[in-house]
């Protein structure tokens, strides 16, 4: 467990924001992508919530010299196994579930479980995790929720996602207890339908430089 978590500290250490990637088209993942990691983002988060992500896993972590390739909105230990088997090498879920822990301790793979409430992340503390996701961040209660955290759980580390942007983005990565944040706002629609890498690469720059 100890070497799994420094594997995933690892990796959210990369960059100040992990981007969380739907992908409709799978001729988008590659370009994609190479754009974000251009721009500094290397570890890239790609939900498990449309009929291509499996594929685009795979060709993100064939292809792309440079990228950490996550799977997000993993829900059940069918949805663990088939991103690991796609490569990913780092797990998401908005939450947790028993079923889901269980997965985890059967793969390699280090997982990112999701918790919105103290009483979730003592429950995943007392499991052995120190890194958790916490979703939705700004829906449940933003940085000022987070701050109240750091001194009753002292020592847990979190990855706000939800809600967030280069404008609030900050207000996390502040915190002593944020190691870094989650957003799509890195690789919007627009920019993505139009294959402008250029933009995209642009955004990274700015999400990367927040910390700089
Ligand atoms: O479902 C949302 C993703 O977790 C990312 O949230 P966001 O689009 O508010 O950045
Ligand atoms: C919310 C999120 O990051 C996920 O779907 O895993």
């Amino acid at each position: 467990m100890i070497e799994k978590t420094e594997r995933l500290l690892s990796v959210l250490k990369l960059q100040p924001v992990v981007p969380v990637l739907i992908i409709e088209d799978l001729a988008t993942a590659v370009p994609l992508a190479r754009a974000l990691v251009a721009g500094g983002l290397k570890a890239i988060e790609i939900t498990l919530r449309t009929p291509v992500a499996l594929a685009a896993i795979e060709a993100v972590a064939k292809e792309v010299e440079g990228a950490v390739t996550g799977a997000g909105t993993i829900l059940n230990p069918e949805h663990y196994a088939a991103a690991v088997e796609a490569g990913a090498q780092f797990i998401v879920s908005p939450g947790t579930t028993p079923d889901l822990l269980d997965a985890a301790d059967d793969h390699e793979a280090s997982f990112l479980p999701g918790a919105s409430t103290a009483s979730e992340a003592m429950i995943l503390r007392a499991e052995g995790y120190d890194v958790m996701k916490f979703f939705p961040a700004e829906q449940a209660g933003g940085a000022a929720f987070l701050k109240a955290l750091s001194s009753p759980l002292a020592g847990t580390l979190f990855c706000p996602t939800g809600g967030i942007s280069l404008k609030n983005a900050m207000d996390y990565l502040s915190l002593s207890n944020v190691i870094c944040v989650g957003g799509s706002w890195v690789a919007p629609r627009e920019l993505v339908a139009a294959g402008d890498w250029a933009g995209i690469t642009k955004l990274a720059s700015e999400a990367c430089a927040l910390t700089a």
